[in-house]
C-alpha cells in the first residue's frame, strides 16, 4: 500500500493553517498507513557492561530475610500459595492480582518479546515472581515494579542475590517511567540511538492496562518492545479494531500512530490464582522512533484534535474542530481534501471504507 501524501512530503510544503489541518485530517481518517509504516531499528549498541554497573549488588535494594524461595523452582498452584503464605498474603482484587500459574505462558511472553541474554526488561507487578523468574532465566536484566510492598520485599528476598533484578517499590500510573529508565539506561532519547534490547513484558493488573499503553507506546526513543498479558477483549479492542465500527476509537489512532502492534494469542482464565471472571490474551507492540512517527506539528495537538471529532462523531466536523482553527481554515481543509464542509466523522468513515 502506498503511503498517504501527507507522510511523504516535505513538512516545509505546507504553506498555511488550511494546509496543516488537511495534513492532520488526512492523517486521521487514514488507518492502513500504520501497517506500512515499518519503524527501521537502529542497531544496538552493547548493553551488557553498563548494565554490569546498574545492577550490582548494591544497588538491588536488599531485604533483612535473605531468599527462602529457589528462584529456578516452577511456579505452579503449590509454589504461589506457598509464597503468598510466607508473607501473609491473599490476593487483592484492588489490585489486580491474579497470579499465573502456567510456567509455559510466562515463557511464551519472554519468546513474544525475543528476549536475549543481556537485554534490559521492566516488568510491572512481578507479584509472586513467576514471569521475573522466566525473564532472569533467559538473561534478562530486569527492573520490576511493584505497587505491593509485601510483593516487592517478596521480589527483592528471591531475586536480591542473582543481582538481575532491581525492584522499585511504587505505583506504575504515578511513578515517572521515563525519567526511571533514562537515569537507569544513562540515556535521555536524545540522541535517537535507542537500544533495540530495551523492552517491557508484563502481566499486569487489567484495570491499569489504558494507563500502562498510554505511558509506553510514546517511549520509542527508549524502548523497542511492549509485550503485555491484558484481558482478551480489551487485546481485541487495541488491536483489531477497524475504521467504519463502532469500535474504532481515538485510542486505536494513538496505538497505530506510535506502534505495530499484534494480538498473539489467548490466556484463558483457568490459568490464574485466582480465577478472573474474564480471559486473558497476549498483545505485542513494536514501537516507532520518533523519526519514523507521521509527520504533525505536536502531537498533543493532533490528538486533542482527534478525541475532540470523535467526541462529536455526529457533529459537522467544522463544528468539532472549531477550538483547534478557524471556520475558514478548516473549511479550506476539507475543500483541499475534496470533501463537502459539512464532513462528518461517520462520512469520513464511509469515504474511507469505499477506497
Ligand atoms: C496480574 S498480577 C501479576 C503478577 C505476576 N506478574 C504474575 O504473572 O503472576 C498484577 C501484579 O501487579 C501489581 N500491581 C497492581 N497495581 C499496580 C500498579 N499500579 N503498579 C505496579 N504494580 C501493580 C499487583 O500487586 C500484582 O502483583
Amino acid at each position: 500500500m502506498e503511503l498517504p501524501v501527507s507522510l511523504r512530503s516535505d513538512p516545509s510544503a505546507y504553506p498555511n493553517k488550511a494546509t496543516e489541518l488537511s495534513r492532520h485530517s488526512s492523517l486521521f481518517c487514514n488507518f492502513g498507513w500504520a501497517t506500512t509504516m515499518a519503524a527501521l531499528l537502529q542497531s544496538p549498541p552493547s548493553v551488557s557492561s553498563r548494565w554490569t554497573a546498574i545492577f550490582s549488588p548494591c544497588r538491588v535494594r536488599r531485604c533483612e530475610k535473605l531468599c527462602t524461595v529457589n528462584a529456578r523452582r516452577e511456579d505452579d498452584y503449590h509454589a504461589t500459595l506457598k509464597a503468598l503464605q510466607s508473607r501473609g498474603r491473599t490476593p487483592r482484587k484492588s489490585l489486580g492480582q491474579h497470579y499465573m500459574l502456567n510456567h509455559s505462558i510466562n515463557e511464551q511472553l519472554v519468546k513474544a518479546a525475543e528476549v536475549k541474554e543481556g537485554d534490559v526488561v521492566l516488568e510491572i507487578g512481578p507479584g509472586t515472581g513467576s514471569l521475573t523468574n522466566a525473564l532472569v532465566n533467559s538473561g534478562a536484566m530486569v527492573v520490576a515494579i511493584e505497587k505491593d510492598p509485601h510483593m516487592a520485599m517478596h521480589i527483592g528476598d528471591r531475586f536480591g542475590d542473582t543481582g538481575k533484578v532491581k525492584v522499585l517499590q511504587e505505583d506504575f500510573t504515578r511513578c515517572h517511567i521515563r525519567l526511571h529508565l533514562s537515569s537507569l539506561l544513562g540515556c535521555d532519547g536524545s540522541t535517537g540511538n535507542r537500544p533495540n534490547s530495551t523492552k517491557v513484558v508484563a502481566n499486569i493488573p487489567f484495570n491499569i492496562t489504558t494507563d500502562v499503553v498510554k505511558q509506553l507506546l510514546p517511549m520509542g526513543d527508549i524502548l523497542s518492545q511492549v509485550v503485555l498479558l491484558v484481558q482478551d477483549e480489551t487485546a481485541l479492542r487495541l488491536v483489531d479494531a477497524s475504521l467504519g465500527t463502532s469500535e474504532y476509537r481515538p485510542i486505536n489512532i494513538f496505538v497505530n500512530f506510535y506502534s505495530d502492534a499484534e494480538y498473539k494469542f489467548k490466556v484463558p482464565r483457568t490459568n490464574f490464582f485466582p480465577q478472573p471472571n474474564v480471559d486473558g490474551a497476549v498483545v505485542s507492540f513494536k514501537l516507532k522512533q520518533p523519526a519514523d512517527y507521521p509527520e504533525i506539528s505536536s502531537p498533543k495537538t493532533f490528538f486533542s484534535m482527534v478525541n475532540s471529532a470523535f467526541n462529536g462523531k455526529r457533529k459537522m466536523l467544522r463544528r468539532s474542530l472549531q477550538h483547534f482553527y478557524a471556520s475558514d481554515a478548516i473549511e479550506e481543509a476539507l475543500s483541499n481534501m475534496g470533501l463537502p464542509t459539512t464532513t462528518d466523522l461517520d462520512l469520513l468513515q464511509m469515504l474511507r471504507d469505499k477506497d
